[in-house]
């Protein structure tokens, strides 16, 4: 039989988050001012129990070097440089002052600034400051749908074997079998994922968490 997933209603979501290790008080004033402050962007964070799993994630697979595309107020970042193996480093790469102004002021509250740089700018240029080494364990995407191709593009040589692309929103809240999608954002998100699929570098699972999030091991 085949099993449909659930869809998560507002307190089903709740019971789950609160059935994983809790968001702590950062995390919770960070969603809270995120919320308050930008209340017509609040929808690009990442959810709460993906948070959870992309800490759980990172230090299941000891990354020590990571990258994430797209940083907004910082709950991504949080989440995947508290997973960190010691001496590990997170470079974040956003075009909004604005935005990432709120996360560093949250990444000193979690004392993670000294894990966690910030390159501001369009990141299918700044990324090409990356060095070749040493090689990424963890990759998160999640900025600009229509630049996905380029940074998956410039990432998946970077990334150690074994290593890890997350890449989030891939579901497009369910545009994405939309026959004649009415957004470029989705149109990219067709080709990119079936650019994944078709990419023998790496093997892949589509998980129905949050907004879609794909998650590719570099073989
Ligand atoms: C969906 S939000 C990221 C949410 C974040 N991961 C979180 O958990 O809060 C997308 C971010 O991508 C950034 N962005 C958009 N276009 C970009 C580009 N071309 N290069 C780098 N960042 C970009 C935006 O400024 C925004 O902060």
């Amino acid at each position: 039989m085949t099993k449909i997933p659930l869809a998560l209603t507002a307190q089903l979501q709740e019971y789950v988050v609160a059935n994983g290790s809790a968001p702590d008080e950062i995390v919770r004033d960070l969603i809270a001012e995120t919320a308050r402050v930008l209340p017509e962007d609040q929808g690009m964070q990442i959810a709460a129990e993906q948070a959870g799993f992309m800490t759980l994630l990172t230090r299941i697979i000891g990354a020590r070097r990571a990258v994430e595309i797209g940083t907004f107020t910082g709950l991504s970042s949080i989440a995947i440089a508290r997973g960190l193996a010691d001496g590990g480093k997170l470079t974040c790469f956003d075009v909004s002052d604005e935005f990432t102004g709120i996360a560093r002021r949250y990444w000193s509250r979690a004392g993670l600034t000294d894990r966690i740089e910030l390159i501001i700018g369009p990141a299918a240029d700044t990324l090409q400051q990356l060095p070749e080494e040493p090689h990424l364990d963890l990759v998160f995407v999640d900025a600009d749908k229509t630049g996905y191709l380029n940074y998956w593009e410039q990432l998946v040589p970077r990334v150690r074997p074994g290593g890890l692309l997350l890449i989030d929103n891939v579901l497009r809240h369910g545009h994405i079998l939309d026959p004649q999608p009415g957004d470029e954002g989705t149109i990219a998100m067709v080709e990119f994922n079936r650019h994944v699929l078709n990419d023998s570098r790496v093997e892949s699972v589509l998980l129905p968490i949050a907004d879609g999030l794909t998650i590719a091991r570099k073989r």
